[in-house]
């Protein structure tokens, strides 16, 4: 099928998940997933909608004095709109034939496979803050993909937001529809070296985050957490800023307790291929409660738990985009050891609620931000294969192609189970995931199908 064609298709779909669907019947077999909490994970995998069966249409909450509710068709506009309207013709068409409403308008000729951009002075309307209200936030790694969610939700909020990134492995391609934006000012710079700027809020992402991604330069990586986190908490102490740090549950390494709570202190290989990150973010704690003590600065630390969807680096080599993609591309996907090592899959519009009703609370205490529902990997294969199977089949594909399942060499260090305890986010923040992980793996899969059909991927 053109790429054309493909685009039309996905147009007719992309601003909406489709209908809820029957549990599909590979996976009703057996047990879909273990009870391992609340009770609600039946609807886990059951249809669209979100864990208790409400249709989501409004993410954020107002609480502790910051609204931050934002309408999901809002958000999606902004990652799911297809990028190419109109195909272009090299003989006859001039920029412009397209029309698209937010960021760079782009017209496809299809001859010479070019793009022609062109800058459209129409951004998505934010929120009219009067300036008691208004914030200016720093955003560092806010190209990535948790951060240019953060980034997107901020600036529909109507708050000022500055993006620190490096581009390793974020792209401004993730926030390019907010360029020239009155309140938004993208800087290419790396937190390894001091940054000045008057600010009120940071969040404090930027670091390589899949294992890939963060062992290519273990050293690097390590520096980026120490340097980074040290440069971005003296900006904090000079400007009085609200700091928060995106932690991770891979500070628990290996645990030997289970689920993870934040008293747990963990179980980390200092000395493996894993240490960078995870002896990195460790510090980087560190770091956060000695500027808190020695020197009154407000903090937050987030402990992220696996998150996905859309705007992840496709080959970033975490499992979600690596079996998505797999599975949309008919090739074997790939299980590392036997499969039997859980996780917990947040999506990523729960993970910018819980970062937002963290840095506007009261908590200063570690924080997990994750989902308490858990998954072998093999079982969470046999998920997304079903899903994109129902997803090709929705957009005309016949007899979509049933991939296998394959197995791979396991990961030294990787850590055999993972599960958020929650209870201090939801006594603390009153925050819980709402998406459930079927949601959230059919909006990603779309989005990587418009990539596709935008010769992207
Ligand atoms: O293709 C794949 C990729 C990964 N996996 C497995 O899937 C599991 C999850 O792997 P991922 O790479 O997605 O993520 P990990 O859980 O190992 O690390 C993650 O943890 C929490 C976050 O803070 C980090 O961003 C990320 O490092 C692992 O057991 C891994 O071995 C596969 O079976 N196949």
């Amino acid at each position: 099928m053109p790429a054309q064609q493909e685009v039309c298709i996905l147009l007719q779909s992309s601003g909406s998940i489709p209908s809820p669907q029957k549990i599909n019947a590979s996976f009703s077999g057996a047990e879909p997933f273990k009870d391992f909490s609340d009770g609600d994970e039946l609807t886990l995998f059951v249809s669209s909608r979100s864990r208790n069966q409400e249709k989501i249409t409004e993410v954020g909450a107002n609480r502790f004095g910051f609204d931050s509710r934002v309408q999901v068709d809002t958000l999606r506009s902004l990652y799911l709109t297809p990028a190419f309207i109109k195909e272009g013709n090299k003989e006859t068409d001039i920029a412009g034939v397209g029309h698209k409403d937010y960021g760079s308008e782009s017209t496809y000729f299809k001859e010479t496979d070019s793009i022609q951009y062109t800058t459209v002075a129409k951004f998505p309307p934010v929120k009219n803050l009067p300036n008691t209200e208004r914030k200016r936030i720093l955003v560092t790694g806010g190209a990535g993909f948790v951060g240019s969610h953060l980034v997107d939700r901020l600036m529909l909020l109507g708050h000022e937001v500055t993006v620190l990134d490096n581009f390793f492995t974020g792209s401004r391609t993730t926030v390019s529809h907010w360029v020239g934006h009155p309140n938004f000012e993208m800087v290419r710079h790396d937190v390894v070296n001091p940054f000045l700027i008057e600010v009120d809020q940071i969040y404090h992402l930027a670091c390589p985050a899949s294992p890939p991604h963060y062992q290519y330069n273990a050293v690097k990586t390590i520096k980026t957490s120490f340097m980074g986190t040290l440069n971005m908490l003296g900006l904090a102490k000079r400007t009085k800023a609200r700091f928060l740090i995106t932690s991770t549950s891979e500070v628990y390494g290996d645990p030997e307790e289970h689920p993870q709570r934040e008293e747990y202190w963990g179980h980390v290989n200092c000395i493996g291929p894993r240490a960078c990150y995870d002896e990195g973010k460790r510090v980087a704690e560190t770091l956060t409660y000695g500027y808190q003590r020695q020197d009154g600065v407000d903090v937050r630390v987030a402990r992220i738990f696996n998150t996905f969807g859309p705007r992840m680096n496709p080959y970033d080599g975490r499992v979600v985009s690596n079996f998505i993609i797999q599975a949309l591309k008919g090739q074997d996907m790939t299980v590392y050891g036997d499969g039997n090592q859980t996780r917990s899959f947040q999506y990523v519009h729960d993970l910018i609620d819980g970062l937002i009703l963290l840095m506007n609370g009261d908590e200063t205490r570690p924080t997990n931000i994750g989902s308490s529902h858990e998954f072998t990997i093999m079982e969470f294969a046999e998920a997304v294969r079903d899903i994109v199977e129902q997803i090709q089949k929705d957009e005309g594909v016949a007899n979509p192609k049933r991939v296998n399942i394959i197995h791979k060499e396991m990961p030294i260090d990787d850590p055999q189970r993972r599960r958020a305890d929650t209870a201090r986010a939801k006594e603390a923040l009153q925050w819980q995931p709402r998406w459930s992980v079927r949601q959230g793996v059919e909006e990603m899969a779309r989005y990587y199908m418009k990539q596709i059909a935008e010769g992207k991927l």
